[in-house]
């Protein structure tokens, strides 16, 4: 593991150490968290673990809450709550759960009926809840997007949730400096998406596992911060930890007016930018990992298989097994072109669609959606797709829009027009893909069954699949689009977003903030849910079948399938596991082949992996979840997807990295013959039946302390309280603009469309308000006052 920098620094050196609360010898660090986001899918077991514990929200003002991957995107015209509007009930379980939690822990959310609602990477920059220099977090991969603001950014799973909750800190480790420098200009038609798609087609899915990636070069500085937004969105397909983009004029200029950065012009703002300035790799820092990139070389990239790394320029052919030196990637190729439906040599541009979907965190912000609208304005959809859809990222993305005429070219066009959220991206909502549909889509992911069940996805930027959709196949947007020049926005354009919310006075569901007192008690909670992350089971020898698997780059979707998501609970995911490959889709019944599916490993305690990155993708932790409800505890693989890598430890789960192909041969040779094998943590050691050596292996102190001991870390992390105390103190001194300061600027409550508290409550509510009892105790830390208290205070004025 990297040690800490001495020398000059680069712009991840320098955001790490400006937030570590505490680093130890082995190189583990109690980073300290300013931002969090938070949704409906990875949050739900996190309050719940806190409530059992008796926990608070350590920073309220410091998180934000949406609901975007359940929500439908039809019209919200007569929408009135949740329980009424979200039709399915695990989806509508999950919305509202996470209702319930805002109020009970008085956390700010932007619920559906509220303009700002959207996908939790786009509305995080659209109110300035991003800002450069931070660190951010949220239960979810694509937190890498908040990256191009200079910040350090990325994904966790529900049990570092829960921690950042309760401690506002991460326990994490440094990971390495890989720099992508892209020089040059880019030729017309070709977009930032298609620089990330082609960054990924060179450093393949697990180039950039336990890095952070800078991106540089002219060609990236002469990006527009959104479109350097969907760069850094998809460093998590290229296996990256985070990417990040040095912050400089194009950022201040993209963050003056939004309602949480600090107000332009103050002295507070100046404080700011000079601090956001220094934000520069130093001349000399140095990198692990460099690669460099000629913008000239990028064209329109679009994806042909079933990983982010299958692409191709559009006017290329579909690749064949013969295309590839490596035997895996032999096996994928194969394996991909039977799952897509495609035949190796045939043009990319003859591949006939189903649907077009324009949306996602990567591309469905204002920018995208005008670049779309240009290329398809006066024309038409071609006659054999079944469906386009144009899926704008929040509320305030398509008002905008909207005000711009975009809907009625979109619509004119033959295009839906939807409300915001995740929708087709990865179909936990009704928007899906039917088996065999084949899919133009700008989102990130083309995993098998990423959009539907048996759904064939290609990814592309949104003037390709705005090409696509006249088309009618994969198509050359420069065939299509006059590009006059270039297709490039260089700057964003200053887009007045309007930040206003439905007048609350005349709305009937008005926020409600359950009663400060008993919710300090922490007596408003049930607590009969036994599981939690709070005391974890031990791990120190575990001897058992070891399930051998041959496939590379296995993806936490694969692992466990989104439809599975939707529980808010952690236990009982077992029969999810591997699902699409253990169950036929049509009959249900066993697929014979599969391992799992056969003696002895139905009954496998190990899993030995000899493709790398296994666990990349997702942050899913329903994926650790699975393995151990089915029995494993022990993945033993080359490499892994970092945020799975760290969410199974969290559960008293050991991810063994084996790098010795000799060592993971021997190992792979034990479960093939389906003999046990020992996995000793104390010693370090993999042993077979017999109890000879096979292999031994590393794994960092601390953690191996706490897997052995069976440690609850957020027990661990609060008995840090005076540190995280006085990290906070040195904060507020240096960068006082975190301190949730933009939220006090708000007017209007922040609304919450749970289901109504019950008539009791509210009395009690109201009788508290008016009195003044219940108010700031509780939310106090360190003499900076909650949002809670900052909503209540509002809604008194309102009163
Ligand atoms: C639901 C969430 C855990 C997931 C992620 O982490 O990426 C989702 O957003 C996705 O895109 O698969
Ligand atoms: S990748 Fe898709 S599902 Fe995940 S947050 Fe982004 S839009 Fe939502």
């Amino acid at each position: 593991m990297p040690g800490a920098v001495k020398g000059p620094r680069t712009l991840y050196d320098k955001v790490l150490q400006d937030h570590i609360v505490e680093e130890k010898e082995d190189g583990t660090i109690l980073l300290y968290i300013d931002r969090h986001l938070v949704h409906e899918v990875t949050s739900p077991q996190a309050f719940e673990g806190l409530k059992n514990a008796k926990r608070k929200v350590r920073r309220p003002d410091c998180t934000l809450a949406t609901t975007d991957h359940n929500v439908p995107t039809t019209s919200r015209k007569n929408f009135k709550n949740v329980e009424q509007f979200v039709e399915e009930a695990d989806s509508r379980l999950q919305c509202m759960t996470l209702e319930d939690n805002v109020r009970d822990f008085g956390l700010t959310y932007f619920g559906m009926g509220d303009a700002r609602q959207g996908i939790v990477h786009i509305i995080g920059p659209e109110q300035g809840f991003t800002l450069p220099g931070t660190t951010v977090v949220c239960g979810d991969s694509h937190t890498s997007t908040h990256g191009a603001f200079g910040a350090l950014a990325f994904g966790i799973g529900t049990s570092e949730v829960e921690h950042v909750l309760a401690t506002q800190t991460l326990i994490t480790q440094r990971s390495k400096n890989m720099r992508v420098q892209v020089d040059g200009e880019l030729a017309p038609g070709v977009s930032s998406k298609d620089i990330i798609l082609h960054v990924i087609g060179k450093i393949g899915t697990a180039g950039g596992t336990g890095a952070v990636i800078e991106f540089c070069g002219s060609a990236i500085r002469a990006l527009s911060m959104e479109a350097r937004m969907s760069i850094c969105n998809m460093s998590i397909e290229g296996g990256a930890r985070a990417g990040m983009v040095a912050p400089d004029q194009t950022t201040f200029e993209y963050l003056k007016g939004k309602p949480l950065a600090p107000e332009v012009d103050s002295p507070m703002w100046k404080k700011a930018v000079a601090y956001w300035s220094t934000l520069q790799s130093d001349e000399g820092a140095t990198y692990d990992t460099e690669v460099f990139i000629d913008a000239k070389d990028i064209a329109p990239t679009v994806s042909w298989g079933t990983s982010p790394q299958d692409v191709v320029p559009i006017t290329g052919v579909v690749p064949g097994p013969d295309d590839f030196q490596d035997e895996a990637r032999k096996r994928a190729c194969v394996k991909a072109l039977d799952y897509m439906g495609l035949e190796a040599g045939t043009p990319m541009q003859d591949i006939v669609l189903d649907k077009v979907f324009i949306g996602s965190c990567t591309n469905a912000r204002i920018e995208d959606l005008r670049s779309a609208a240009r290329v398809v304005k006066g024309k038409k959809i071609a006659p054999n797709l079944k469906r386009a859809m144009v899926v704008p990222g929040s509320g305030l993305v398509k008002k905008q829009a909207e005000s711009e005429g975009l809907d009625k070219i979109f619509i004119d066009a033959g295009f839906e027009w939807r409300e915001a959220g995740c929708s087709m991206c990865l179909g936990m909502n009704p928007d899906i893909l039917s088996p065999k549909e084949r899919c133009a889509s700008t989102s990130n992911r083309n995993f098998e069954g990423r959009q539907g069940a048996g759904g064939r996805t290609h990814l592309m930027s949104p003037v390709m699949a705005a090409a696509c959709a006249l088309v009618g196949k994969l198509a050359d947007v420069r065939r299509i689009a006059d590009y006059n020049g270039s297709s490039q926005v260089k700057s964003a354009p200053k887009v007045e977003l309007d930040p206003q919310v439905d007048d609350p006075e005349s709305d009937s569901d008005l926020i409600e903030i359950m009663d400060l007192d008993e919710k300090s008690q922490g007596n408003t909670v049930p607590s009969k849910a036994p599981a939690s992350s709070a005391g974890m089971p031990k791990f120190t020898q575990l001897k058992g079948i070891a399930a051998p698997m041959e496939v590379s780059n296995i993806d936490t979707d694969a692992i466990i399938p989104k439809q599975f998501l939707k529980t808010i609970k952690r236990s009982g995911l077992g029969s999810a596991l591997f699902h699409a490959w253990r169950f036929d889709s049509e009959t249900g019944a066993e697929i014979p082949d599969f391992v799992l599916n056969k003696e002895p490993y139905r009954h496998a305690k190990i899993l030995v992996c000899t493709g790398p990155n296994f666990g990349c993708g997702s942050s899913r932790e329903h994926a650790p979840w699975a393995l151990l409800d089915f029995g494993i505890t022990c993945i033993i693989a080359p490499s892994f997807g970092d945020i799975f890598f760290n969410n199974t430890f969290k559960n008293g789960m050991l991810p063994v990295r084996i790098t010795d192909e000799a060592a993971l041969a021997r190992i792979a040779d034990e479960a093939k013959a389906g003999r046990e094998i020992e996995v000793d943590l104390e010693a370090q050691t993999i042993k077979d039946a017999e109890g000879k050596e096979l292999a031994t292996f590393e794994v960092e102190s601390f953690r191996r302390h706490c897997l052995i001991n069976g440690l609850d870390d957020i027990g661990l992390t609060m008995q840090m309280e005076d540190k995280i105390r006085r990290f906070e103190e040195r904060r507020t001194r240096d960068t006082p603009w975190l301190d949730g300061s933009g939220y006090l600027k708000r007017t209007g409550p922040t609304k919450v469309e749970a289901a109504p508290v019950p008539k009791t409550n509210r009395g009690r509510l109201r009788r508290s308000r008016l009195s003044g009892e219940g108010s700031a105790e509780g939310s106090e830390h360190n003499g900076l006052t909650t949002s809670v208290v900052q909503l209540d205070e509002r809604l008194l004025k309102a009163e």
